[in-house]
């Protein structure tokens, strides 16, 4: 494979950069461009060493470099890759990489030092997407899900599942194949029992992804009422910061404002909309409209009021409109003299609190973290995070449920056996062993050059 290289520290001014180079060709690019102020040829260098030297670009000096060579295969990607420690700065860094570049690397694509890593073996596929799952982490909750699964937490469970399959499968196979030899067919109930053991670990995995999810990537949740209730305040309330444009306007919040706040483990992400009424303002019914549409797409609704005034018309639409949904009533503005209560609500969830004192805030946040229903798993255990996991473990479930169903109803046990081998398909692409290329070339466009 071709020598590739990148920054792997970003675009930014700093101290120190660490230029990164890949493949077969590390050796004899680095002997063309780095200099020992002793003379030591490079091919002398002692791996896994750090080593000042003068990094030349044909006789001309770019900058006094730290490099470090891994010999494959017992590296990041497990071929030959070095690490050049240069100054930092936008100007610095560019040469050294124009250098390599110039000398025969080829940029190396986004996630495509991981990319390699995988092909090698040195990580599975599950491993991978969490070391870019470990980069993008927004909470350390988050990062310490994806360091356990970068560990393999996920991926050993799932290839113990995998395992476990596989032998069964060689179990019923052996039993049609030999049939003719006087091999007695695999016990339907032996099968049965060992697919309702398995079922049971897979309905944990999945489970765990509503956690999972609300860790690793938030939950949208949209702030919805009429105007003025406090919906912004709630917002910034809920943030931390004054995000939101707060007046006693109403119709003060035109657009669909954004912010990810962390609650607890959890992250929410959270929308401020535009509050909904009757209007004739061309602007503000362009709001009210986008409000509607967060109000769709989101999981959860904190839904306002105005805890000091009756319900009007137009809290009654925002009822409405939210019906069905995942929602939890706000009655905002607790500091003044109550005219709703709980009662007003039905069956609703309701939470009093003041978005202006911050009263009551952290009972929303419990009423949140109940309304979400993510029991936190047990230390050490695996944690489904990625809807790409979720979706082939769920395949997986299916066809064991569809085996257990085939052998309940007398069938014979070739016929759970091609369930039970779709079944070890779709968890072998959690791991990549039968992921197809496009989907690989998928996950690692989306990581960052250098990675
Ligand atoms: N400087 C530097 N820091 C880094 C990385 C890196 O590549 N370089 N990493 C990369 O993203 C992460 C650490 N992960 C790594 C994983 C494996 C190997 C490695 O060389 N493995 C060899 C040798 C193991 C050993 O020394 O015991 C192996 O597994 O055979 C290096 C880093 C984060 N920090
Ligand atoms: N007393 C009291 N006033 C509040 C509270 N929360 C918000 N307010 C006031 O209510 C008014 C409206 O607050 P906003 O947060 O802008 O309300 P909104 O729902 O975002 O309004 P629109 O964006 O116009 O739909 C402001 O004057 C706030 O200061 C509260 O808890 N108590
Ligand atoms: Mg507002």
């Amino acid at each position: 494979m071709s020598t590739i290289a990148a920054i792997s520290t970003g675009y930014q001014t700093a101290a120190i950069a660490v230029v990164r180079v890949s493949g077969e060709g590390t050796r004899a690019l680095l002997g063309q461009v780095l200099r020992r102020a002793d003379g030591a040829p490079f091919s002398t260098w002692p791996p896994r060493r750090a080593r000042l030297a003068r990094l030349v670009d044909g006789g001309r000096p770019v900058d006094d470099v730290v490099c470090t060579l891994f010999e494959g295969p017992a590296s990041y990607t497990g071929e030959d890759m070095a690490e050049i420690s240069c100054h930092g700065g936008l100007v610095v860094v560019g040469e050294v990489l124009d250098c390599l570049l110039r000398h025969g690397a080829s940029p190396a694509a986004p996630g495509e030092f991981t990319k390699r890593a995988f092909l090698n073996g040195r990580l599975d596929l599950a491993q991978s997407e969490a070391v870019m799952d470990l980069i993008g982490a927004k909470s350390r909750r988050a990062a310490e899900l994806a360091l356990t699964q970068v560990g393999g937490a996920l991926s050993g469970e799932i290839e113990a599942l995998r395992r476990e399959l596989v032998d069964l499968d060689a179990e019923i196979m052996v039993g049609i194949d030999y049939a003719h030899e006087g091999m007695e067919p695999a016990d339907a109930g032996v099968v049965s029992a060992a697919v309702e053991r398995l079922r049971a670990h897979t309905a944990r995995l999945l489970r765990s992804y509503a956690y999972g999810r609300a860790v690793a990537e938030g939950i949208p949740t949209a702030i919805v009422g009429r105007p003025n209730v406090g919906k912004s305040s709630l917002m910034n309330a809920l943030s931390g910061c004054e995000r939101s444009i707060v007046t006693e306007v109403a119709g003060t919040t035109r657009d669909v404002l954004d912010e990810t706040v962390r609650l607890g483990d959890l992250l929410l992400r959270l929308y401020d909309t535009a509050g909904i009424r009757e209007t004739d303002d061309a602007v503000e019914r362009i709001g009210v409209e986008r409000a509607r549409r967060a109000l769709e797409g989101a999981e959860l609704v904190l839904a306002v009021f105005d805890r000091g005034e009756p319900l009007a018309a137009d809290d009654r639409t925002v009822l409405e409109l939210s019906r069905g949904r995942a929602r939890i009533v706000v009655l905002n503005k607790s500091d003044r003299p109550p005219v709703l209560s709980a009662a007003d609500f039905p069956g609703d969830t309701v939470v009093c609190l003041s978005a202006a004192t911050g009263e009551g805030i952290s009972q929303l946040e419990q009423a949140v973290q109940a309304q979400l229903l993510c029991d936190p798993p047990d230390a050490g255990e695996a944690v489904l995070t990625s809807a790409r996991h979720r979706e082939a473990l769920r395949r997986a479930d299916e066809r064991l449920a569809a085996a257990y169903d085939a052998l309940a109803q007398g069938m014979p046990p070739d016929v759970a056996e091609i369930d039970i081998r779709e079944a070890i398909e779709a968890l072998g692409e959690i791991l990549g062993r039968t992921a197809s290329e496009d989907v690989i070339g998928r996950i690692f466009e989306r990581f960052c050059v250098g990675k």
